[in-house]
C-alpha cells in the first residue's frame, strides 16, 4: 500500500492545495494532510479549524487522512508513518529553489521520497498568505477558496497563535 504526505500550514486550504492533493489521491493508495504547529508561527487559524476546513474541503475524495504533523522533522514523522513520498505543488522556480535541498535531506535521513507536481497555471500565484492578505483589505477571494473557507475568512475570527 503506497502512501503519501502533503505537508503544509494550511492557513487556510485553498484552491491550489485542494488540485495538488486531488492529483496526489489519484498517484498513491493514501495521502495524509499532516497540518504543521510551529509554536514560533502565528496562525490566522487554529490547529483544529485548519484541520476541519481540510476534512471538509476533501471529504469527496477517497484515501484522505487528515491528522497534526506536529512538531518533530518531516523525515522523522515519514518514518514513523511508513510514508513513501512527500508530495508538494510547485508554483515556481523559487518554488523549486527552496524545496531541492529539503527534497535531497529528506531522502538522506529517512530515505523518503518528494514528488513534485505542477501546480495549476491558474492556480501558480495563490498562496494562503496572499489570499489572507487580499481579503482583509476587502478584496474578492471567492474565487481562490472553497465556499466553507471563504465563510470563515468573512467571519473575522480572531487571530490564535498556534
Ligand atoms: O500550506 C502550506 O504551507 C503549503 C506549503 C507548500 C506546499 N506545497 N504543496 C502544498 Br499542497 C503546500 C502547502
Ligand atoms: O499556500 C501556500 O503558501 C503555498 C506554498 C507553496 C506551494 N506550492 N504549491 C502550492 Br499549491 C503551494 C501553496
Amino acid at each position: 500500500m503506497r502512501r503519501a504526505v502533503c505537508p503544509g500550514s494550511f492557513d487556510p486550504i485553498h484552491n491550489g492545495h485542494l488540485e495538488v492533493i486531488a492529483r496526489a489521491a489519484g498517484l498513491f493508495d493514501e495521502v495524509i494532510v499532516a497540518v504543521s504547529t510551529n509554536y514560533a508561527k502565528k496562525y490566522r487559524f487554529s490547529l483544529e479549524d485548519r484541520m476541519e476546513m481540510a476534512r471538509e474541503t476533501l471529504a469527496s475524495l477517497r484515501g484522505i487522512i487528515v491528522e497534526p504533523m506536529g512538531e518533530g522533522l518531516l523525515a522523522e514523522y515519514c518514518r514513523h508513518r511508513g510514508v513513501s513520498a512527500i508530495v508538494k505543488g510547485l508554483r515556481s522556480s523559487s518554488d523549486f529553489d527552496y524545496e531541492l535541498p529539503m527534497a535531497t535531506m529528506n531522502r538522506q535521513l529517512a530515505g523518503v521520497e518528494t514528488v513534485f507536481l505542477p501546480a495549476e497555471a491558474h492556480y501558480v500565484h495563490l498562496s494562503s498568505t496572499l489570499i489572507k492578505e487580499v481579503n482583509v483589505l476587502g478584496g474578492d477571494i471567492s474565487d481562490f477558496v472553497p465556499k466553507s473557507v471563504l465563510k470563515r475568512l468573512l467571519a473575522g475570527e480572531p487571530a490564535t497563535d498556534h
